[in-house]
Formats: C-alpha cells, sequence, structure tokens
C-alpha cells in the first residue's frame, strides 16, 4: 500500500502510439524520477495516472487502488502538480491553498491546520499571508506542492515542477521534494528532461519514444555519468 504500480500501459493519440506497454512500480517513500527527452510520452503517462483520459490497455493501481475499477479512491490518495501553473495570483498564499482544501471537503480549523502545516513542509508558512501573485517563480512552485499536499496523499505526481526557474530554486525544490519522500514516506514520480535533478540513489526509470529504455537505482544505470549514458540511450541533448 501507498506505491503505484503501472501495468502495460498502452497509449495512443490516433495512429501515433505515445506509449508501448509501459511498465514499472514506485514502492511507498520512494523518490522515482521519469526521465524522458521531449516526446517521450511522459504528460501522456501522467494525463492516464490523474485519469485525464483512459489507457487503450494496461492497469495502473494507485495506493492499492485500480484506477479503472475504482477512480475515486485511486484519485484520493494522489497529489499533483502539473507543468502549468495553476494558482489564483489576486489570492493570498493561504486562501489559495483553503479553496483546495474546501474541494477535499475540508473546512474550518481543520482545513486552517492541514494548511499550515502543508505550508510549513515546504519552508512557506511565513508567507501564508501573501498574495500569491507577489512571490518569485519558486515561490509559487513550493506553494503549489504544498496545495497538492493539503488532503494528505500517499503519492506526489510532479510534471517537470522545475521547468523556467533559477539554479537556485530548482535546487530547493528537488531537495524539498526529496525530504518529504525520505522523512514522510511520500511515494514521488518526478518527471523530467533534466538529468541534473536525479541523486544517485533515486529511482530511475528512463522513458523513449513511448517505450521503458532502463528501470533501476539512477546510480547504477548511470554510473559515474548519467548525462552521457542518457545521450547514448536515446541520442538526446538533456
Ligand atoms: N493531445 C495530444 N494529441 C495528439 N498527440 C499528442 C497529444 N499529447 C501528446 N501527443 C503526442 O504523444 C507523444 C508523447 O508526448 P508527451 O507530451 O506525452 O511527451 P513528453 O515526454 O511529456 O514531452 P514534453 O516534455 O514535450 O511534454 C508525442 O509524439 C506527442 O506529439
Amino acid at each position: 500500500m501507498g506505491g503505484l504500480n503501472v501495468e502495460a500501459v498502452t497509449h495512443a493519440w490516433g495512429a501515433r502510439r505515445a506509449l508501448e506497454e509501459v511498465s514499472f512500480s514506485v514502492a511507498r517513500g520512494q523518490f522515482c524520477a521519469l526521465l524522458g527527452p521531449n516526446g517521450a510520452g511522459k504528460s501522456t503517462l501522467f494525463g492516464l495516472l490523474t485519469r485525464l483520459f483512459t489507457p487503450l490497455a494496461g492497469g495502473i493501481v494507485i495506493a492499492g487502488h485500480d484506477l479503472a475499477r475504482n477512480p475515486q479512491a485511486a484519485l484520493q490518495r494522489i497529489g499533483v502538480v502539473f507543468q502549468q501553473p495553476t494558482i489564483d495570483l489576486g489570492l493570498t498564499v493561504r486562501r489559495n491553498l483553503l479553496y483546495f482544501a474546501a474541494l477535499h471537503g475540508l473546512s474550518g480549523r481543520r482545513a486552517e491546520i492541514r494548511v499550515m502545516a502543508a505550508l510549513d513542509r515546504l519552508g512557506m508558512a511565513e508567507r501564508a499571508g501573501e498574495r500569491a501573485g507577489a512571490l518569485n517563480g519558486g515561490h509559487r512552485r513550493r506553494m503549489e506542492i504544498a496545495r497538492a499536499l493539503v488532503h494528505r496523499p500517499a503519492i506526489l505526481l510532479l510534471d517537470e515542477p522545475t521547468v523556467g526557474l533559477d539554479g537556485a530554486a530548482r535546487a530547493a525544490i528537488v531537495d524539498h521534494v526529496h525530504r518529504l519522500a525520505a522523512e514522510d514516506g511520500l511515494t514521488v514520480l518526478w518527471a523530467t528532461h533534466l538529468v541534473d535533478e536525479i541523486r544517485p540513489p533515486d529511482r530511475l526509470v528512463i522513458l523513449h519514444c513511448g517505450r521503458v529504455l532502463a528501470d533501476g537505482k539512477a546510480g547504477e544505470i548511470g554510473g559515474a555519468d548519467l548525462t552521457g549514458r542518457f545521450i547514448a540511450m536515446t541520442g538526446a541533448a538533456p
């Protein structure tokens, strides 16, 4: 329980196969990087995991719940940070999260406590009263990650969450999310095309042209040079 299983998932956009029998599983508390160049199928997989659409074939099990058979229970167990920000810039940080809490049936003191705990976890508690539009890009992303934790999911999905951020903001976010996995037992699936966001002990799944090319410990797949290995495997400049 608490992990993620993707079993022989196939998806096509018209005649184009975006995913071909993709299988991997992530254990509870594991940080798994899903690495692939543009067009590898990462966003398609995220769309399937969040049930924006359903796969042609194969199955997905989220924290023990089959997504096709029991979608409500499965979706309740995931938190999602999409590639495109979805923040109301005119509201305070706290208010943005409280609205999200309300969508999950949380209100009053309980919602306040959950919201402040989630912000605290991302080092954002002291920003709760600021207007979201006044935050820099890195803090907005941290706020979105905190929001994805308010309903206490078992699994956190992040689709290229550091796109457009500077080096320091990226490093802070990579660090925060690793700690959520290591310290809170959160299962993390982190889609990226940036090799430097991945640490040797991380779980790594390399996706290319809709297929899994490698699956294992990042340090073992990449050796001393994950970038070189990634380029050799995919032909893509990371
Ligand atoms: N809505 C769609 N309609 C048609 N084709 C699509 C759609 N979404 C993705 N594709 C195609 O599916 C393949 C996989 O794309 P996908 O966006 O999942 O890859 P990705 O790894 O997320 O890439 P990126 O980093 O550019 O987002 C690509 O060939 C893409 O053109």
